[in-house]
């Protein structure tokens, strides 16, 4: 593209207010060729961390899916991510503990009662989100909110110079000025560039700053939520911090939360610059008596709108919180089709879901209304009555003053103009003030508009602090003790349901923030309500090789056994746990059987991750053995290998699902492995084969089941009495003799019972031969 700029005489022959406008259009116009424009480009590739971008081939495709990430030196990870024959990597660096603990003093629990609004509260929350958010100064999310700004700026100093022009045009067309009137149709294209430059720019970059802070703010959510033990926010956080729906809060609400505060930046600082800018210009032309009726248009028109703008904020937080409803019903539905269909629930499900849809809706439409006399109002306010007010006030100096010069003035009079001039003038005057007064109709609106985006904005405000600040006050569970490697003990435990911890109890209570203070109280009130004990002052030792059946008739505390061995729940009644830590120490298998997103080896190795597998050195011929083990030798062949990612969690059968699980446990082996009624739906016969396989290995097991038939494989029976009081009893079950000699007994049993079949087909063929004779 060539530009051809306006040569020197034609430059002298404008004024100098034009000649700025022009440098600042041709300045753009050269930032746009001259790459300076390619700034955001260079720095959003930087952004985005991409360290590799070259084609790659199926294999190193299927590599990367399997894989999934690096681990580097430093503790961070490199993530693989495959996308249209690309892998792009993303280095990722926890957040650490000490920073989340640092900032756990800006997470105050607001009072349940709270109800969003533009106060102090909110903007306490603001700055609480934007410590993670916008982390500093230096941070990447600076460039490009300073890129933001510039365009934003660019933008109206674009538009004066418009409005100017456009009085200037207009001007030479009145006073028949065709030389004037075609320099100034030529400069009226080149700042048409740099304008609609700077509007997609502005676009891009507020969605790019939206997409950053809600990257910092995922991360940080997650890094938080899915917290290793002891923490395990995730698991603790509906039973002891009472929110539900966290999926919504952390994959809709924060999106939702960045867009709107990204919009806002760019929605006050334009017109706030506008109105400052559009107003000088405008009082210069107006005088006093004008600039002081300007202002009071302004008062006039924000009293009016937030004495009529509705609670926009509590709306949102409702609608995002029966969004979340909604949504969560939908993925049960989903995670649970194959039980709904074998109901045919179908129908009843659709009426739950439609109720939510139908409560949802309803209070959309209800806001819709609530809108509609707000916009009715600021429509009025904004367009017809700044515009007459902007008409009476462009008229004051062309009435009650003498003409003032404003927008693009000529060095002096022509000689051929001097009869049109006054008119000429008076025109340029009117067509510059009424461009500019309608520029400033357009901030003014937006500006009011903003009030109402600020209303909504601290909704969603409230329920990103609210989640941040939940999880951040879960209380520290204690880690059970770290005990000699051989050995599980619980001395004097209490096992009982986790109540809500004392500081959540406070904020329910509470009326308002400073209000809670009253946590010592509450946690008085949380110490003297009974929470309720299962199992009393339950305690024995396990040493390595003795093998432990817990049992007892259903809901009596049995799997809350394993969760206070496991650390899910904390110990009561001031009872000590310990045990060894770590995978290789304790680990339980529990009742439903998880399948992970991945591969078939993926199933085997969890939590393991594929990077883990390959760093520990085993390999494929050993997981094949564990799978032969555990009966599923044929399930790479029937799937088609070791890298197939399915579904799993459909694919594999109940049964088969159980095998897999235990195939996990003889993967890690660990010292002590609790197993929760978790082969009730394997065959009996390779259900006692992983039993004796898992001894093999060195595997202490405690079992839970209600099942007798596995009492010989342990050595330990403790029974939960499930009366109420929470007894328990704990018996050995026989020596090692006594045990062989029971089991003896049991297999000549059930070698007898084998051949009842037998017996049956013989009865009947006597029957037979019986009826036979008769006839
Ligand atoms: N998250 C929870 N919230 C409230 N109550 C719970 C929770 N988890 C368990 N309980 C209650 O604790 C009691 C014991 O549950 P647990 O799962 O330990 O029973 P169990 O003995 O293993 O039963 P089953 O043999 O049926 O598996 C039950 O009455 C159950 O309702």
């Amino acid at each position: 593209m060539v530009i051809h700029l306006p040569n020197a005489a034609v430059l002298n022959s404008l004024s100098p207010k034009t000649r700025r406008s022009l440098l600042v259009a041709v300045f753009t116009l050269l930032l746009l060729r001259g790459g300076i424009a390619s700034i955001p480009k260079a720095a959003f590739s930087k952004l985005k961390n991409v360290t590799t971008r070259r084609e790659v081939t199926q294999d190193e495709l299927a590599q990367a899916l399997q894989q999934v990430y690096v681990d580097e030196p430093d503790g961070s990870k490199t993530l693989l991510i495959p996308s249209k024959g690309y892998i792009s990597k993303v280095t990722i660096s926890p957040t650490p503990a000490s920073v989340i603990e640092e900032n756990t003093k800006y997470f105050p629990l607001v009072p349940a009662s709270h109800k969003p609004n533009l106060d102090k509260t909110f903007l306490r929350q603001l700055m609480a989100i934007m410590r993670i958010a916008f982390p500093s100064w230096r941070s990447k999310e600076a460039l490009v909110l300073v890129m933001h700004s510039f365009f934003l700026v660019l933008r109206t100093v674009l538009s004066v110079g418009v409005a100017r022009l456009d009085g200037r045009i207009v001007r030479d067309l009145v006073s028949a000025d065709g030389k004037g009137f075609l320099k100034g149709l030529g400069l009226w294209f080149l700042l048409a560039i740099p304008s609609t430059y700077t509007n997609s720019m502005i676009r891009h970059l507020q969605a790019k700053l939206s997409l950053r802070m809600r990257t910092r703010l995922t991360r940080y959510t997650d890094d938080l939520y899915l917290s290793p033990s002891p923490d395990l926010r995730y698991y603790r956080v509906a039973l002891e911090g009472g929110l539900t729906d966290v999926d919504q809060y952390i994959t809709s609400d924060i999106a939702s939360f960045c867009d709107a505060l990204a919009g806002i930046y760019g929605n006050v600082l334009k017109p706030s610059l506008d109105l400052v800018l559009f107003t000088s210009q405008l009082a210069r032309s107006l005088g006093a008596r004008g600039t002081v009726m300007l202002f009071m248009n302004y008062y006039i028109t924000a009293r009016i709108l937030r004495a009529v703008t509705p609670a926009f904020g509590r709306l949102a937080a409702v609608e995002a919180r029966l969004e979340g409803e909604y949504r969560a019903g939908m993925g049960r539905v989903g995670r649970e089709s194959e039980e709904v269909a074998f109901y045919d629930g179908g129908l009843r499900e659709r009426s739950i879901l439609l109720r939510a849809y139908m409560r949802l809706i309803k209070h959309i439409n209800s806001i819709y209304k609530i809108r509609i006399a707000y916009e009715w109002t600021e429509d009025f306010v904004i367009k017809y009555l700044w515009s007459a007010a902007g008409y009476c006030l462009i008229s004051i100096p062309v009435f009650w003053t003498r003409v003032r010069s404003i927008g693009v003035q000529a060095q002096g009079p022509r000689p051929h103009e001097k009869t049109d001039n006054e008119v000429a003038n008076r025109t340029e005057a009117y067509i510059s003030s009424r461009r500019l007064l309608l520029s400033l109709a357009d901030a003014g609106g937006r500006l009011m508009y903003v009030y109402k985006d600020l209303l909504e904005l601290a909704g969603l405000t409230t329920r990103l602090y609210t989640l941040l600040s939940t999880l951040h006050n879960l209380p520290h569970l204690r880690l059970p003790n770290d005990a000699d490697e051989d050995l599980v003990a619980l001395h004097n435990v209490d096992v009982g349901i986790p109540t809500a911890a004392a500081a959540f109890v406070a904020a329910s209570q509470s009326t308002s923030s400073e209000d809670l203070a009253t946590i010592a109280d509450a946690e008085e009130s949380v110490a003297s309500k009974a929470s309720t004990v299962l199992v009393k002052g339950l305690s024995f030792e396990l040493h390595a090789g003795e093998h432990l059946m817990i049992t007892g008739s259903n809901g009596v505390g049995k799997t809350a056994v394993a969760r206070v061995l496991a650390g899910l729940w904390a110990a009561q009644g001031g009872g000590e746990v310990s045990r060894p830590h770590g995978k290789k120490g304790v680990l339980v298998v529990p009742q439903r059987a998880y399948m992970v997103t991945g591969s078939l080896l993926d199933q085997i190795i969890y939590p393991d991750s594929y990077p883990d597998f390959v760093k520990s050195g085993r390999t494929l011929d050993e997981l094949m053995e564990i799978l032969t083990a555990v009966n599923l030798a044929y399930l790479p062949g029937r799937e088609g290998g070791w890298t197939t990612r399915k579904e799993w969690r459909d694919v594999l059968s109940g049964g088969e699902k159980q095998r897999m699980a235990m195939a996990r446990v003889f993967y890690h082996r660990p010292k002590f492995a609790i197993l929760d009624e978790c082969t009730s739906a394997v065959s009996s016969d390779v259900e006692g084969r992983m039993y004796e396989h898992a001894k093999s290995l060195g595997i202490t097991l405690i079992t839970i089941s209600l099942r007798p038939a596995l009492m010989r494989y342990h050595t330990q029976l403790l029974t939960i009495a499930g009366d109420g009081t929470g007894r328990w009893s704990l018996k050995r079950i026989g020596t090692a003799e006594e045990r062989m000699d029971l089991d003896r007994e049991i297999v000549s049993l059930e070698n007898r019972l084998a051949e009842v079949g037998k017996w049956e087909q013989r009865v009947e063929e006597l029957e037979r031969m019986l009826s036979v004779q008769e006839i």
